[in-house]
Order: structure tokens, then C-alpha cells, then sequence
């Protein structure tokens, strides 16, 4: 049967990219999504704004909802403290085989720890599974309709604490008025919005931040 796009942009990090080198991984990708194929990385554009919560945060506990073929993965896994793991989670079985190769070939697989499920399936089990109290980072990139009924659960399963950080990509495009409405009226939450665009296009896109304030 054909490739599918993650397969191909593997194919182009092991062919453009350097081994051990994620900046090389991150570039390779970013090329291939500007020169061969759109794909729905984080991008460059948004991934700096990933890239400097992260650092700002510098969190011990890590999840990624939506790890597809690892980009944002390599992006946050590059900078985290040695000794700090992150857990992705990722529904498609095949984008995840293609995700744990090309977080391997970035050299990063002893940070990632990805996991193939649906989120309200395995939220309830992190602490059960991995030992995990709370989240000081959260970055959401899975099903927009699944940012707020995943919040909600985060807070029922008592995964977040004061000053937990999560970050939502896509809150313009696709959307996610539901989750944007929650988080910009709760008291439980201060909100910003980081204004960029859809990946490797000139669409209006952005990405949310928001502290949980217990
Ligand atoms: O759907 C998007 N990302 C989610 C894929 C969901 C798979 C998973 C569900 C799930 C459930 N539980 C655990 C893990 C997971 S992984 C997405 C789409 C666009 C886009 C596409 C077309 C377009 F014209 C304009 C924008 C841009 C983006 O940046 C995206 O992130
Ligand atoms: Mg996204």
C-alpha cells in the first residue's frame, strides 16, 4: 500500500537530517513541510513560542496530548533537565511508529516515554501508570474537541497544581472556542494568547497559555 506523510517525512529526516542532532531533525522537518508536503507539525512559527514556555517553565513532569510524528516532541524533549522524561500520547498506531523513530534518530528516546491510547481512556490512569502527582507542563495538540473535557479531567483526576502551565496550539485554527471560552473566563486560570499562524502557512493561528492558580 502507499506511504503515508508521516512515513515519507521520516524518510526525509533520516535522508536531510543529522543522527544525535535534533536541531538537525527539527529543520529537516520544517523543510519538508515548506518544500514537499504540508503537514500539521507545531512548525517553526509556533514551536519558538513552544520552545521559550518551556524554558521558562524548565518542568520535572512533562505530557504532550498528540505526538503525531514527534515534532513537538523533539522541540520539548531537546530541552528538558537531564534526568526529565515527557509523556506523548498518541491515538494512530502508525504515526506513532513513525514518532518513536524519528524521536530515536533525534537521539532523544530515553527522554520520551510515547504511549498509544485516547486521552480519556489514559488521563485517569497517569498517576496509577507512571507515578506522576502533577503536571507542571501540559502542551495540548490531539482533538480540539477533546481540550476541554481533557481539562476538565485533569482537574477531577487532580493532575494539576498551583502553577501547573498548559499550552493549547491551534485555539484560532482549527479552533477550540469551548476550550478558549473556559480558560479566558475561569477564576481557576490566568490566560494569554500567543497570536502566530497555522504551520508553514499564512493563516491566523495561535496558541494559548494558561496557569492553573489551584
Ligand atoms: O487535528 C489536528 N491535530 C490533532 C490530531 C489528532 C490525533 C490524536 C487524537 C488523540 C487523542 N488522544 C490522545 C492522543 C491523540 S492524537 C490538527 C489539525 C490542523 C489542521 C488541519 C487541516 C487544516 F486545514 C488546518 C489545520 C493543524 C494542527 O496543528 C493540528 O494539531
Ligand atoms: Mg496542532
Amino acid at each position: 500500500t502507499r506511504s503515508t506523510r508521516p512515513q515519507r517525512m521520516l524518510k526525509a529526516v533520516q535522508k536531510n537530517g543529522t543522527k544525535g542532532n535534533p536541531e538537525s531533525v527539527i529543520s529537516a522537518i520544517d523543510y519538508f513541510c515548506k518544500h514537499s508536503e504540508w503537514a500539521m507539525n507545531v512548525g517553526d512559527e509556533k514551536g519558538s513560542i513552544l520552545d521559550s514556555v518551556v524554558t521558562e517553565v524548565n518542568p520535572s513532569t512533562v505530557l504532550e496530548l498528540g505526538t503525531y510524528c514527534g515534532y513537538s516532541t523533539v522541540r520539548i524533549a531537546r530541552l528538558l533537565s537531564p534526568g526529565t522524561k515527557l509523556i506523548t500520547l498518541e491515538f494512530n498506531p502508525v504515526n506513532a511508529a513513525v514518532a518513536r523513530q524519528i524521536i530515536a534518530y533525534a537521539g532523544l528516546q530515553d527522554k520520551v516515554i510515547l504511549v498509544e491510547g485516547s486521552s480519556g481512556d489514559l488521563i485517569p490512569q497517569m498517576k496509577e501508570r507512571f507515578g506522576i502527582m502533577t503536571f507542571d507542563f501540559i502542551f495540548l495538540d490531539h482533538w480540539k474537541d477533546r481540550y476541554l473535557p481533557d481539562i476538565k479531567l485533569f482537574e477531577e483526576c487532580g493532575l494539576l497544581r498551583k502553577g501547573s502551565v498548559l499550552l493549547a496550539d491551534n485555539v484560532i485554527c482549527p479552533g477550540t472556542p469551548e476550550y478558549l471560552e473556559y480558560v479566558r473566563n475561569s477564576p481557576r486560570y490566568e490566560s494569554k494568547y500567543y497570536p502566530a499562524h497555522l504551520e508553514y502557512t499564512k493563516v491566523e493561528d495561535g496558541l494559548e497559555k494558561s496557569v492553573f492558580l489551584g
